[in-house]
């Protein structure tokens, strides 16, 4: 018997969303009298975070988001981009902020985080709304996270009950991911690099979240047949052609045909990121 995982087409929904968020924001103006803002603060020029700081405004443009972003030289101070914050969150044009992550080594990110006002906190990682989600409270939601339980929910997986399992534990990711399958009732396992034995973790998992920055970190002997895979890696790899492309954490190719559905990368959990974030910034927008 030879069967092959079902894909979960992120990209394919998160155009979905975005049209139907174009649409929310088309008849909201017309009673706010202005269109929702995002600010997106880059510094430096880490060639990856340029292009994810384009599509985001690419993205805003194509739903009717007006862009503030600041783009900042490598060499910007602490106390140049605490003044842009201080600004914006000031500015009634603005509903939500970001800072594109990494930083340069010198700034503190944790600080600059900290002192974006927590209802334009479009990131969801300002510590009152990661607070707000241990709490289960509604709140701004970080988008990675986010992404991947809005895709599991469109293909209408029941998490309730399930074993979960989520390898990585960043604050961007692996933490309130675990978080939000908590509230979906899954029972859930945080996993990481310095875990023994990953592979008989990751073979419990009935929904297997990877977030680590490996590529073929997971292999079909750590998967359990039939599970869901949710691969949040986006690794840039030279292929044995010479040709460089993007890949997951999870081998895609031995994983695919013994798992039940499965992210591809790209186009799986990056769309569906960016679509939360223009989510929580109509979602800002709506509440001022
Ligand atoms: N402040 C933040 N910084 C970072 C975040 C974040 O959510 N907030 N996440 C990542 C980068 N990121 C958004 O910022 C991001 C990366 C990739 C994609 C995406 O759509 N990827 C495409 C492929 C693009 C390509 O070919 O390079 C895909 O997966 O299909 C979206 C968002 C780190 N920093
Ligand atoms: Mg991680």
């Amino acid at each position: 018997m030879s069967s092959t995982a079902q894909l979960l087409d992120g990209k394919a929904l998160a155009n979905g969303l975005q049209t139907e968020l174009m649409q929310q924001v088309q008849v909201l103006q017309v009673h706010m009298g202005r269109p929702p803002g995002l600010a997106v603060l880059m510094v430096g020029d880490n060639p990856a975070s340029a292009a994810y700081v384009r599509n985001k405004e690419r993205a805003c443009a194509n739903v009717g988001i007006a862009s503030f972003g600041q783009h900042f030289p490598a060499t910007a101070t602490q106390a140049e981009l605490e003044q842009a914050i201080a600004t914006l969150n000031r500015d009634d044009r603005v509903d939500g902020i970001l800072v594109q992550l990494p930083l340069p080594d010198h700034l503190d990110a944790v600080a600059l985080l900290n002192q974006i006002e927590p209802s334009k906190d479009a990131d969801g990682l300002h510590p009152v709304n990661l607070g707000r989600l241990v709490r289960g409270e509604p709140g701004l939601r970080s988008c990675t996270p986010a992404g991947v339980m809005r895709l599991l929910e469109a293909y209408k997986v029941n998490l309730k009950g399930q074993q979960a399992v989520v390898i990585g534990r960043s604050i961007l990711v692996g933490k309130p991911q675990a978080l939000m399958l908590l509230e979906a009732d899954a029972t859930v396992t945080i996993a990481h690099s310095r875990t023994p034995d990953l592979g008989a973790i990751a073979r419990t998992a009935d929904v297997l979240v990877v977030a680590v920055g490996r590529p073929a970190l997971i292999t079909a002997e750590m998967v359990k047949p039939g599970a869901i895979v949710v691969d949040v890696g986006m690794n840039r790899v030279t292929d044995a052609t010479g040709k460089a492309r993007l890949v997951g954490d999870v081998d895609f190719a031995s994983v695919q045909p013994i798992a039940k559905m499965i992210t591809p990368v790209p186009g799986g959990i990056g769309p569906m990121t960016v679509a939360m974030l223009l989510q929580n910034t109509v979602l800002s927008y709506r509440e001022r």
